[in-house]
């Protein structure tokens, strides 16, 4: 499969930093979202699920048709609350119908890294809406009950080495998990919505206990009332991503650095980009004075 970017001569920079600033208004003005953590962590899950279904072997999959706006993709069980997303993302839709759903979905989850005083992540626009029936089967995304070797195979997949694995992994600082969503219990305390370093500081700092939760399944749980999947506490338990957990968690701009260049990646894999296609950086709305 060949996805080549669509190079739209009749829109500019100005054009998308316009919905970048809407997007980003708008979850300043909701505020109150789950608990008070706001809009801008699931905005990043969205993006992410939107592109974590691409597969190198035959590069299907990905970001670049806005598949996930269909119900196959929303029916699996990976993407249960990202109707939240959708949701804040329609009247966006509506405002600015000429953008493609992938190109938004990326775009919003750009903008909530920035806002949430993350690195700056570099996008490009290009993704073209395809029909239904090339919609991915389900069963590409994730599942959290798993350790170290599941996780190198699944980052494979998507074109991700160990550093870029464990920089991904470090939206994990955003948000948390719902017993609703994904069977997982999160702590009310901890979740945040500014994009730090801290999830590498808890992974070495906190002592974690595996335990079943209330819905039967394991997680690691701290005494301050932190919590870890399987997955995520994977990074301690394996050599070579417990060195670079370390590097993480002393020093946040290596993080910064790192997942600033493997999400632009992840949510830019499957896709030919020509070479006049534009690249963009988007001002945050401090940088305008907004
Ligand atoms: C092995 C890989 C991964 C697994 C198994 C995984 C699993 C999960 C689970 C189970 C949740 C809780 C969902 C809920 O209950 O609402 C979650 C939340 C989240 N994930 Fe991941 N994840 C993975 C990788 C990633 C990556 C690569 C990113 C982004 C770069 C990411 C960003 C997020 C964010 C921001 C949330 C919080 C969403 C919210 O607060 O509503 N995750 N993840
Ligand atoms: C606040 C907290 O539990 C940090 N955390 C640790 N692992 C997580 C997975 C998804 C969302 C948040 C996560």
């Amino acid at each position: 499969v060949v996805h080549i970017a669509a190079v739209n001569k009749d829109r500019s920079f100005d054009d998308y930093q316009r919905i970048y600033n809407t997007i980003a208004e708008k979850i300043r003005e909701e505020d109150e979202y789950d608990g008070y953590i706001g809009y801008g962590p699931i905005l990043v899950r969205l993006g992410w699920h939107s592109s974590g279904t691409y597969d190198k072997n035959d590069n299907t999959g990905g970001s670049y048709g806005g598949t996930m706006r269909f119900k196959l993709e929303q029916s699996d069980g990976a993407n249960n609350g990202l109707g939240n997303a959708r949701a804040f993302m329609e009247p966006i839709l509506k405002e600015f119908p000429w953008i493609s759903h992938g190109d938004l979905y990326t775009l919003g989850a750009v903008c909530a890294v920035q806002e949430l005083q993350g690195p700056k992540v570099k996008w490009r626009p290009g993704r073209v809406d395809m029909p239904e029936d090339t919609t991915p089967k389900n069963g590409r995304l994730p599942d959290a009950a798993n350790g170290a070797d599941y996780v190198r195979n699944f980052y494979a997949r998507l074109n991700m080495n160990d550093r870029e694995a464990v920089a991904l992994t470090g939206a994990h600082c955003l948000g948390r998990t719902h017993l609703k969503n994904s069977g997982f219990d999160g702590p009310w305390g901890a979740a945040s919505n500014s994009f730090t370093n801290e999830f590498f500081v808890n992974l070495l700092n906190e002592q974690w206990k595996l335990q079943k939760n209330k819905a039967g399944n394991m997680q690691y749980d701290s005494p301050k009332g932190y919590m870890m999947l399987e997955t995520d506490y994977a990074l301690v338990q394996d050599p070579a991503y417990l060195k670079i957990v370390k590097e993480f968690a002393n020093n946040e701009g290596a993080f910064f650095k790192e997942f600033a260049s493997c999400f632009q990646k992840l949510l830019e894999n499957g896709i030919d980009y020509p070479k006049d296609a534009p690249t963009y950086v988007f001002k945050t709305l401090d940088e305008q004075d907004l």
